[in-house]
């Protein structure tokens, strides 16, 4: 897997808050994106994600464009294949068990389900005894792991995880940060983390930060 994020450029009005950001990350890297609250970080990951258009640059994966300025139906189904995303806010589907929160995703985005990598992220996320809860009835921590087994069993290219440990103390934050390099390493794909905690920047071999709209190696 290739992520080749290409000059991405957008405002708000006439606010600059992305101003020709540029990174690419190869198989298997893992990478966060820290920068303090403001700094635009879930700018960019709702640009790779899809949820907004840049007005410059393109994002692409493999060679194949997933964002830019004017995204095509291609674009959006390879975008779809390529990805999962752990929400800030998780966004389980509460009328749904733990199990077929996990279907309803592969479902949608694979378009089979995989009962065996469903129950494979369950067992490694230690949440197997949950699968028949209702998001609700879960602790905050398991509810942060499902939404990572959400993120995992759809085989993505690339894993996306925003704030993931924002509510998270010290053990916690050590035990997701593992928990994300793991899964994403059990399905073979890249991990990028946007987060304006620095506790994790000891987990991560590349690190980058955006300030005042530019990103920086750090
Ligand atoms: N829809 C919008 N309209 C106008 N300004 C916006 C909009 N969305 C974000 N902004 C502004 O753009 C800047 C970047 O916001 P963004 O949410 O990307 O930052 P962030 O680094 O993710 O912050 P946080 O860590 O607090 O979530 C902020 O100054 C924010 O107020």
């Amino acid at each position: 897997m290739q992520l080749q994020v290409d000059a991405i450029g957008k405002s708000y009005g006439t606010t600059a808050v992305l101003k020709g950001v540029s990174f690419s990350l190869s198989d298997g890297e893992q990478a966060l994106l820290l920068g303090p609250s403001g700094s635009g970080k879930s700018t960019l990951l709702n640009i790779i994600c899809g949820l907004q258009r840049p007005d410059q640059g393109s994002v692409a994966i493999d060679n194949q464009v997933i964002a830019s300025p004017d995204s095509t139906a291609k674009s959006d189904e390879v975008r779809r294949t390529s990805l999962g995303i752990v929400f800030q806010t998780l966004r389980l589907v509460s009328a749904l068990s733990l199990r077929a929160n996990l279907e309803l995703a592969q479902k949608l985005q694979t378009g089979r389900v995989d009962s065996g990598l469903i129950d494979e992220s369950l067992d490694r996320l230690d949440i197997s005894h949950r699968a028949g809860a209702r998001p609700f009835q879960l602790s905050q921590g398991e509810a942060q792991r499902a939404a990572i087994a959400r993120a995992v069993v759809v085989s993505p290219k690339l894993l996306i995880a925003d704030e993931p440990t924002s509510a998270l103390d010290r053990e916690n934050t050590r035990r997701v940060a593992e928990l994300l390099i793991e899964m994403a390493k059990t399905v073979g794909a890249g991990l990028l983390i946007a987060t304006h905690d620095d506790r994790l920047g000891d987990f991560f071999p590349q690190n980058y930060a955006l300030d005042q709209g530019e990103l920086k190696s750090c």
